[in-house]
């Protein structure tokens, strides 16, 4: 255990200590991945906010959990607009599977995030995805190393920070994908200010992304103004039904424009 993982939440401490258990692939993956940049550029030029939905089944922060079919759902994402799609592989506390991963990547065609607790390099091998999380917070040192055996694999890695301090190791690192993520992961704790106050340290050939706590057209619109290239969306769209919720959020901005 290192010092900043003295301080976080008996949730947090416990998907990580199974992320730890966790056993990775036999050999490395090679991917051939489908552009997250290209992807972003394409849905601003079409006028609408880059959104990548996050199919979630629950979470430790959520009430309840959704049984739909989860490549339903990413299906319905994709017909409201997704540019992207975030994919839950965690097991034991957002209901996910790399199974659920393998489904969807095939079902569409925009990139796919693997969304999980990646702590070292074999957990790389589980499963193929356009995109993967690296977690700053958890990864200390490794991170670096992480970064570049993602990318040797032909992963894009999103490297996640919820501060200045982490936003300069992932720079360090060599990531060009990277989110911030609005909850604090010690307190479990939402704040979009977090986005707002590390933005606009961010050098601008980095993709970067304004993650949870996204609630609302407005919360869309001030992620974009704080400098968001895309917003990663999951509870909010989860809640209800996900084509109509996905719409929401990437039309968003056509609403600022007509009544502003
Ligand atoms: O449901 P929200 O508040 O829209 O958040 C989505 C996403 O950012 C969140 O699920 C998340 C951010 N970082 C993570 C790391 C692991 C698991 C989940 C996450």
């Amino acid at each position: 255990m290192n010092a900043s993982e003295d301080s976080l939440a008996p949730e947090v401490r416990s998907i990580l200590d199974a992320a730890r258990e966790r056993p990775g692939g036999d050999e490395p993956v090679a991917v051939t991945a489908r552009s997250f940049p290209d992807a972003v550029a394409a849905t601003e030029a079409a006028g609408r906010i880059p959104v990548v939905a996050e199919v979630k089944p629950t979470s430790p922060t959520t009430a309840g959990e959704r049984t739909d079919d989860p490549v339903e759902l990413a299906r319905e994402m994709v017909a409201g607009g997704a540019t992207a799609l975030s994919v839950l592989t965690e097991p034991d506390h957002f209901g996910g599977s790399v199974e659920s991963l393998r489904r969807i990547r095939e079902a569409v065609d925009v990139p796919v995030l693997r969304k999980d607790f990646v702590v070292n390099e074999s957990q790389l091998d589980a499963v193929e995805s356009d995109l993967v999380l690296l977690i700053a917070r958890f990864l200390g040192d490794d991170l670096s190393d992480l970064v570049t055996a993602a990318k040797e694999r032909g992963f894009q890695p999103l490297v996640e920070v919820h501060d200045r301090d982490e936003l300069g190791r992932a720079l360090d690192a060599g990531a060009d994908i990277i989110g911030v993520n609005n909850r604090d992961l010690a307190t479990l704790a939402v704040d979009l200010e977090t986005f707002e106050s590390v933005a606009p340290h961010v050098p601008d050939d980095v993709t970067l992304l304004a993650e949870s706590g996204v609630t609302s057209a407005e919360d869309a619109r001030r992620m974009r103004a704080a400098g968001a290239d895309a917003l990663l969306i999951g509870t909010a769209i989860m809640d209800g039904d996900v084509r109509a919720n996905t719409d929401r959020f990437s039309n968003a901005t056509a609403k600022t424009e007509l009544s502003e």
